[in-house]
């Protein structure tokens, strides 16, 4: 059973498990979908594609929270899998970062709750054992950043368009200390710290030259490379990989761990706020005019 901080996400979040679909793929290996994450498995080369698919934009609403954050659990308990390519499969979008629905007009338990599925996802992808490679098919502010940066291998398809970064105070909101960790670990402090206080959206080039990306390639080539990668990163014996991935990041998610009911607390009042909630209304605002 799939759990989140002791309780069972299925009830909490309203996902049921008949939302699902088990199937068995051609290779015999286990397929398992849910209504927003599509997984395609190779179960002879140990690796499952997830395919981030909450159209328009792949925003990180709760049900997809906690949708992924399942489909993370299945894989991980499965010896089949030792890798896994994260991409997206809405056109053009990694993700959209979390849901500003989600944080806007609720109420304070709502907020704590939907925190808790952003640590739980961080966590979760932080710490994998498996190797993950982000191949980044498209846009990635903010939270579809961060999930990028929990990976340990980052390809970016070669498109301005395709702008990655924590843009979090350009909405008038701060990434919270565990985004900073996350960005300090993969770019360094200088650049952290300026990337974060003008949140800087990077275009491809940019990403490549600051660290926040690993390699850009074609946009027709991103999985041929995310595989091509993921055989490099294979190569290398789980246990000796998954201990030094340990002894590099432990500090950084015990950082995290020991403080996580302070840091909901400190988001649900600083979201609860009067001006807060007007700068991410008056966001989402432009975002819905731009079309217009
Ligand atoms: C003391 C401190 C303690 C704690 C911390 C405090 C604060 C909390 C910090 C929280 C950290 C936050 C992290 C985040 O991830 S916030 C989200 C940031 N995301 C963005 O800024 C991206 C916004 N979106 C875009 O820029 C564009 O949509 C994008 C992704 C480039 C795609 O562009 P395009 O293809 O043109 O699509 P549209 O803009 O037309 O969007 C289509 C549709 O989607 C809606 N939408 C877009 N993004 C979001 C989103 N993040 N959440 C919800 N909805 C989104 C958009 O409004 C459109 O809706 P419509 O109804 O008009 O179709």
């Amino acid at each position: 059973m799939a759990l989140l901080a002791g309780r069972t996400v299925l009830l909490r979040a309203g996902v049921r498990l008949g939302a699902e679909a088990a199937t068995r793929g051609g290779n015999g290996a286990r397929r398992f979908a849910s209504h927003r994450v599509l997984v395609e498995p190779d179960a002879a080369a140990g690796i499952a594609t997830i395919k981030l698919k909450n159209p328009p934009v792949n925003s990180l609403s709760l049900e997809f929270l906690t949708e992924l954050i399942i489909c993370l659990e299945k894989l991980e308990n499965d010896k089949t899998f030792r890798g896994i390519i994260l991409t997206s499969d809405c056109p053009g979008i990694f993700s959209a970062g979390l849901d500003l629905r989600e944080m806007c007009g609720k109420n304070p338990a709502h907020y704590a709750e939907y925190w808790r599925a952003v640590q739980e996802i961080w966590l979760k992808l932080y710490l994998s054992n498996m190797v993950l490679v982000a191949a980044i098919n498209g846009a990635s502010p903010a939270g579809g950043c961060l999930m990028a940066l929990t990976c340990d291998y980052r390809v970016l398809a070669d498109n301005p368009r395709y702008r990655i970064g924590l843009n979090e105070t350009l909405l008038g909101i701060i990434a919270p200390f565990w985004f900073k960790d996350n960005l300090v670990n993969t770019i360094g402090h200088r650049a952290a710290d300026r990337a974060l206080q003008l949140g800087l959206l990077f275009p491809p080039t940019e990403a490549l030259q600051v660290g926040m990306v690993d390699q850009v390639v074609p946009e027709d080539q991103i999985h041929s490379t995310a595989l091509s990668v993921m055989s490099q990163w294979l190569a290398i014996p789980d246990h000796a990989r998954q201990l030094t991935k340990s002894m590099m990041r432990k500090a950084t998610a015990d950082h995290l761990i020991k403080q996580r009911e302070a840091d909901i607390q400190n988001f649900v009042s600083f979201i609860s706020k009067d001006s807060i909630q007007k700068s991410l209304q008056v966001y989402l605002e432009k975002l819905k005019q731009k079309k217009h």
